[in-house]
Order: structure tokens, then sequence, then C-alpha cells
């Protein structure tokens, strides 16, 4: 494991910290949650470009990335939903999304990367976005930064399956 990797684990160490952070009924701990969570989120930039700066991208990287990605938007998400802050068919929505995902890209065979997309990449930027302000806005700003997630979401696993699908 190179420190790009290392940092890609972080993403997970973090993910039960902010849920924790979350569940929490003070909404002081809401704001230092979203810190962390930023943090965490961060750390999604900082792997990429340390490993690219390096050149030095692992098979272990290329894998745990996207899958830290998950954990994070997926733990955080439950986080809302379990104090009233998301609804569940949200969340359902980008299970739903990231679990297909996963399998298409676990099925296609050997020697065939799916990279993640422009699209996926703004998608998690997007899904990033949302969560943090549901954990400590309402009205209607975590509305309408949950219609561009959504939107990206929906829209990048599309181009997914359109692009790899024929070669699974
Ligand atoms: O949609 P995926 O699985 O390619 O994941 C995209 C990554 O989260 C972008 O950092």
């Amino acid at each position: 494991m190179n420190v790009a990797d290392q940092v890609t684990l972080s993403r997970i160490i973090l993910t039960p910290v902010v849920v924790a952070l979350w569940l929490a009924h003070a909404p002081k701990w809401h704001w230092i949650g979203l810190v962390v969570f930023i943090i965490a989120g961060m750390t999604d930039f900082v792997d990429g470009r340390l490993a690219r700066h390096a050149s030095k991208t692992t098979h272990f990287g290329a894998y745990m990335d996207p899958l830290a990605d998950k954990i994070l938007v997926l733990g955080s998400g439950l986080a809302l939903i379990a104090s009233n802050r998301l609804s569940v068919w949200i969340v359902l929505i980008l299970l739903l999304r990231e679990f297909a995902i996963t399998g298409l890209r676990s099925i296609l065979p050997a020697g065939t990367t799916m990279g993640a997309s422009a699209v996926a990449k703004w998608k998690t930027t997007g899904q990033l976005f949302a969560l943090g302000a549901s954990a400590v806005l309402t009205g209607m700003v975590p509305i309408v930064f949950w219609v561009v997630a959504l939107t990206l979401t929906i829209w990048s696993g599309i181009e997914y399956f359109y692009r790899y699908w024929p070669r699974a």
C-alpha cells in the first residue's frame, strides 16, 4: 500500500466518525461532523492526485477508491435517514446505482478496466455536497443539491452500462 492508498483507507476509517457525530442530538456535533465529512471528502481528491503525481496507481487503489466513496456516501446517508434528515428513497436510489456499477465493474473480463468517468467524478462530488447540506441545513438548498446529485447519479450509471455492458 502506498501513501495514496493509505489516504483512501482514511476515508473509510473516518466514515463511522461522521456517522456517530451526525447521529448525536446536539446540532453543534452535526457541524463538527460536517468538518470531518469535508476532510473525508477531500481525501478523494488528494489520493488521486498523489497516485498520479507519483505515477503509482495500484490495483488496490483503483478498486478501493470508488469503494471508499460508496462507504462514505452510503454510511453518511444512513446516519441522515436515522436522524430524519434524509429520505430513505434517496439513499435507496444511491444504493441501487452504486451496487449495479460495482457489479458491472466486477464482471468485466480481465484486462478491461472501468475507471471512474468524468460524470461519475462529478456524481460523487454532487452526492457529497448534497449529504453535507442535508446534515446541517433545511429548506431549498439541500433539495437543489439532491436534484443535481440524483441526476448525475442516474446519468453516470446509464453511461457506464452503455459503454461497458457490451464488453461484459
Ligand atoms: O461511479 P464510480 O463507481 O465509478 O465511482 C466514481 C468515484 O467515486 C469517483 O471518485
